[in-house]
């Protein structure tokens, strides 16, 4: 397979990670990043799942069983990076994810499981390759995938909190590991099509494009486009940056003018001017 926008060899003898990269926007990642002659190795908890992607996604790309909330487990993927190709480029945090319910509905349980997975896993999976793979070989990305509208999204009041502290720790790690080399950025999706959105209730789902200025869900090689574009040396000078790729739909309040403002004339009233 060949990019659609990137030239041939784009990532060629680069080496990435991306975790939870055998679903969804992972693995449509990862398939842009071989595309770009990169070799991927995908992850995640699910061994068939992982398995049957690598199988599909071709020879460059292999797999590694973990939960990016244990550090052993994040040492062990960083390392067999390392053993299989002798160094770990960039990592693609991709593992995330949590459940939709209202605000006053989440138990601290919940919030808990969310913000350990989310930023819990994020940083165990980051200090992972910066300490045994980039800080030793001089240099390195790592790429953060997080959550637009970053005014807060209902129904996920948890992940949204969750997002917005792994964006906070992207901006200061730039900062803290950019004499290393290593570089730190966060991509913020907006709402994209992928299998996972079928957990969501049915009313949510088919909605969810309407909450879009574009008015359409991202497609997965959109997404797929900008991690390989923050994968290329481009990505190494956006360190500290958070990247929102989401129609527009970040600081987007609903559609003007708001139900009751427009008059009988369906206008929108305008302010008298004062003179004198
Ligand atoms: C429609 C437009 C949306 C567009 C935006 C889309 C954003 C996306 O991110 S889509 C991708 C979605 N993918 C995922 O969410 C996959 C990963 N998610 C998860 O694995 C879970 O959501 C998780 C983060 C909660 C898993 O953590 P884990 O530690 O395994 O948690 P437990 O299942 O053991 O639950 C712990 C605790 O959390 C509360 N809880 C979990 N699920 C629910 C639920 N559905 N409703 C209410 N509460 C829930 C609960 O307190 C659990 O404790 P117990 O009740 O004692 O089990
Ligand atoms: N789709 C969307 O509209 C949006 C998605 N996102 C985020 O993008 C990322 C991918 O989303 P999407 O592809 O839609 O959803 P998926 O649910 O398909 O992706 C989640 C992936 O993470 C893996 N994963 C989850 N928990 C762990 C863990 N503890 N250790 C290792 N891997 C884990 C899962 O594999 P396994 O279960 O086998 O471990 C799965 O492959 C997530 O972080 C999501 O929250 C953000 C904004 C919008």
């Amino acid at each position: 397979m060949t990019s659609q926008i990137f030239a041939d060899g784009a990532l060629e003898g680069q080496v990435i990670a991306v975790t939870g990269g055998g679903t969804g926007l992972g693995r449509a990642a990862a398939a842009e990043l071989l595309a770009c002659g990169a070799s991927v190795v995908i992850c995640g908890r699910r061994e068939e799942v992982l398995a049957e992607a690598a199988d599909e996604l071709g020879p460059r790309c292999s797999w590694v069983a973990g939960d990016v909330r244990e550090a052993a487990d994040a040492e062990r993927i960083v390392d067999a990076c390392l053993e299989r190709h002798g160094r770990l480029d960039t990592l693609v945090n991709n593992a995330g994810g949590q459940y939709f319910v209202p605000a006053e509905a989440i138990a601290l349980k919940g919030w808990r499981a969310v913000t350990r997975l989310n930023v819990g896993g994020t940083l165990t999976m980051a200090t992972a390759a910066y300490d045994r793979a980039m800080r030793p070989a001089g240099g390195g990305m790592v790429i953060n995938v997080t959550l637009s509208p970053h005014h807060g999204l209902a129904g996920m009041t948890h992940s949204s909190a969750a997002r917005a502290a792994v964006e906070g720790a992207t901006r200061e790690l730039a900062a803290a590991w950019a004499p290393d080399g290593v570089a730190v950025c966060a991509a913020a999706a907006g709402h994209f099509d992928t299998p996972a959105l079928d957990k969501y209730p049915e009313s949510v789902r088919t909605a969810a494009a309407r909450t879009v200025p574009l008015g359409r869900l991202g497609r997965v090689e959109e997404h797929a486009w900008l991690i390989a574009l923050l994968a290329s040396p481009l990505g190494r000078r956006l360190s500290g940056s958070v990247v929102t790729l989401d129609g527009a739909r970040d600081n987007w309040f609903g559609p003007w003018p708001p139900a009751g403002m427009a008059d009988e004339s369906g206008e929108v009233p305008t302010e008298e001017r004062r003179r004198g």
